[in-house]
């Protein structure tokens, strides 16, 4: 019988299941959108019933669309959306509130007292993160301050906390496995990256209990099996790893200064920085890259809040494009900008600034500005802010990168790409495959069952599809990139009270 392997890739928007055979080429997709809740300004949820059933349709679907069974399938990886954060009840398995999703703002208050009380050199030590909302700490804290009886039934070892990995494994196990793994606890701002522990001072300081908290398992490794019924037959899940930490390995930056950037609803810079955890001094990221075989590699890490979700803004919120597949014509209905500059700060501003209270900006608009302007902005605010993070890991690292691999839902746009590289003054080099997350998860799970025997199995398999190269003649880039530096700083700190 053939075998593949399935990767499940849980996503902000969307749930997609990809299935995957021996030379790394997809054999089927499955994809469900699912509903974004937006309870309060600044606050987005997801129903965790939701997550659960897209992604096990999705899954179900993949498999019969090319006639596989559970038996056809050697291996299940998880990849998924990072640091959203689900708090359930082990009896019941029902969650006692809402995903709070990575994008969420409500505990921003909570993170500028933190900071305030001198905590952000002990917190950047310990866990490589700077203090902001976006980590899943302060949404656990939320939680059980604010859900009624929450905090007693966590003292009494009778809630558990995951991130959506977890969540998946709990439900593909029917509650027999707790777990996530090391790339996923490296985002909760409770997990301490040189020990691999997590780490009681932080546990004190939340006032979460540790009783909550998965096993932490390395991202290639046999941590359960689907319970009986969920498949025809019992399937390994075997890798586990957020979905930049998959892109990475899907891309195959394996080796230290190895770069990519994935543009999906929002754009994650990482760089491979090897065995040691480095300490940004440019407000990056130190996160684990992946542990395989008992090998750790980490990397650094700029994270962009808004990215291809200005274009879906673009869809949903403005209505000047029916599919986000049409803002590249419109937007190369305008030669330049024309000095119009979008800030997507809608969820505040990640790497470098992490202005918490910076909000969405529309700049340098006259008469003259039609929608095609506006949708040029949105694209390039994608570009300007990846060069914004790309300078800072090259003062971390001090070199000078000179090829970005690229990859995620946004990366179909040439116009962007192009532009990418111009701003850089790199090369954009885009895959064959561009589900680099998904296949990263498939290798990690793949490699933990023998399905690839190691790493130079699968690292032929990466081919390149187009690369993008600078405009040398391009003479306006100091002009535009310092109109962008103004219009951040019109967007920063607006909400602040
Ligand atoms: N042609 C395009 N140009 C720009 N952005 C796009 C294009 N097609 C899709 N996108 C954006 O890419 C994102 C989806 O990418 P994907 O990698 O699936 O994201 P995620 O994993 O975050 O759900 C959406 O935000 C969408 O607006
Ligand atoms: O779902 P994506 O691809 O936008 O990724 C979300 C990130 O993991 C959040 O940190």
């Amino acid at each position: 019988m053939t075998k593949y392997v399935m990767a499940l890739d849980q996503g902000t928007t969307s749930s997609r299941a990809i299935i995957f055979d021996k030379t790394g080429a997809i054999v089927s997709v499955a994809q469900k959108e699912f509903t974004q809740l937006f309870p309060a300004p600044g606050w987005v949820e997801h129903d965790p019933a939701e997550i659960w059933s897209s992604q096990i349709g999705v899954a179900t679907e993949a498999m019969a669309k090319v006639g596989l069974e559970g038996g056809n399938i050697a291996a299940i990886g998880i990849t998924n959306q990072r640091e959203t954060t689900i708090v359930w009840d082990r009896e019941t398995g029902r969650p006692v509130h809402n995903a709070i999703v990575w994008q969420d703002r409500r505990t921003a208050a909570f993170c500028d007292n933190l900071k305030a009380s001198g905590k952000e050199e002990l917190i950047r030590t310990k866990t490589g993160l700077v203090i902001d909302a976006y980590f899943s700490g302060t949404k656990v804290k939320w939680i059980l301050d604010n859900v009624s009886g929450a905090r007693e039934r966590a003292a009494q070892g009778k809630l558990a906390f995951g991130t959506v990995d977890a969540w998946l494994v709990w439900n593909l196990t029917h509650g027999a496995v707790h777990a996530t793994d090391i790339t996923n606890a490296s985002r909760t701002m409770l997990f301490n990256i040189h020990t691999q522990t997590w780490d009681e001072e932080l546990l004190a300081l939340l006032d979460i209990p540790a009783s909550m908290l998965p096993d932490v398992k390395e991202s290639s490794e046999v941590c359960g099996h689907t319970a009986p019924g969920v498949f025809a037959e019992q399937i390994p899940i075997s890798g586990i790893a957020g979905d930049q930490h998959a892109a990475l390995f899907g891309q195959m930056c394996t080796e230290p200064g190895m770069v990519k950037n994935t543009y999906g609803t929002g754009c994650f810079m990482l760089m491979n920085i090897g065995p040691k955890p480095i300490l940004s001094k440019n407000n990056l990221l130190t996160t684990v890259a992946w542990k395989v075989n008992g090998e750790t590699h980490y990397a650094l890490e700029g994270s962009i809040f808004i990215a291809g979700a200005i274009v879906q803004w673009l869809r949903d919120g403005l209505g000047i494009i029916r599919s986000s597949s049409e803002v590249e014509a419109l937007a190369a209905k305008a030669v330049q900008n024309d000095g119009v500059y979008l800030v997507p700060a809608f969820a505040g501003l990640g790497a470098p600034y992490w202005d918490q209270h910076a909000r969405g900006t529309l700049v340098g608009m006259t008469r003259g500005t039609n929608a095609s302007h506006i949708a040029r902005a949105a694209l390039e605010s994608i570009a300007y802010q990846t060069m914004d993070v790309l300078k800072a890991m090259e003062a971390d690292a001090g070199i000078s990168i000179q090829e970005l691999r690229v990859d995620g839902g946004a990366t179909g746009n040439n116009l962007l790409m192009q532009f990418q590289a111009d701003i850089l003054q790199a090369k954009v080099v885009r895959p064959g495959i561009t589900e680099t997350t998904a296949l990263g998860a498939a290798y990690l799970a793949g490699l933990a069952t023998g399905y690839w025997q190691n790493l130079e199995d699968i690292r032929s398999q990466w081919q390149m599809e187009k690369t993008f190269t600078p405009d040398p003649e391009q003479q306006q880039r100091e002009t535009w990139i310092s109109g962008w530096h103004k219009a951040v700083d019109a967007a920063r700190h607006w909400a602040q009270q």
